[in-house]
């Protein structure tokens, strides 16, 4: 893919800490604009035939970098899809640079005062988050922000629920549609 893909078709990849609503608002908006969806953790989980904590008890958290940088690497530059990625991928800076070229980059922000609300719910299936204490989770949350400031359009979510942040992120790109590329 080059630079000449209409923005219309380029893919539209979610990015930002675990437990935003990545994969739930990336399937929404996917819905919305008659996409495929695309989740990698759900393409490495298929390929273990087993969830994201198995993959990491298995391989360790080395390979599974490895492997999630491939298949996003593969998956990327593909058109028309909504990918969305794990909250670590964007600490690679191949990963950064290839869908920041390729894609529309959009980054699920959320505060930590919210965030932490969501702990209970997401650690079981977060092996990054397993034996950290509050105080480390926080340093985490605060140093990953750093990564993320690489995008195309960030969106704070606090207080809104995953449907209203996917039509927010689908009226935004119609918008950037019409402004970009009005035929
Ligand atoms: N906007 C939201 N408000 C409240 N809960 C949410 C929201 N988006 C997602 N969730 C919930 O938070 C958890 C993590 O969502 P998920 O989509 O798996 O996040 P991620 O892919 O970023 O790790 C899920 O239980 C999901 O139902
Ligand atoms: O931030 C991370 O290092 C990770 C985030 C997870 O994805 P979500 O962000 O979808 O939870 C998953 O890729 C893995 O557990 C590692
Ligand atoms: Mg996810």
């Amino acid at each position: 893919m080059n630079g000449r893909v209409s923005i219309r078709e380029k893919s539209i990849v979610i990015i930002g800490f675990m437990g935003v609503g990545k994969t739930t608002v990336g399937e929404l908006v996917a819905k919305k604009l008659y996409r495929t969806f695309i989740d990698i953790d759900r393409v490495i989980e298929e390929k273990f035939d087993g969830p994201i904590v198995k993959v990491f008890e298995q391989i360790g958290e080395q390979a599974f970098r490895k492997l999630e940088k491939e298949v996003i690497m593969d998956i990327c530059t593909q058109r028309l899809k909504v990918i969305s990625l794990g909250g670590g991928a964007f600490l690679q800076d191949e990963i950064r640079k290839i869908t920041l070229e390729n894609c529309i980059v959009i980054f699920l922000d959320i505060t930590w005062k919210l965030w932490k609300e969501r702990l209970n719910i997401i650690i079981d299936s977060r092996p990054v988050l397993q034996g950290l204490t509050m105080e480390e989770i926080e340093d985490l949350f605060n140093r990953r922000k750093g990564i993320y400031t690489n995008h195309h359009s960030r969106l704070e979510t606090d207080h809104l629920n995953a449907n209203e942040i996917a039509d927010y992120i689908v009226d935004s790109l119609k918008l950037s549609y019409e402004l970009y590329d009005p035929n």
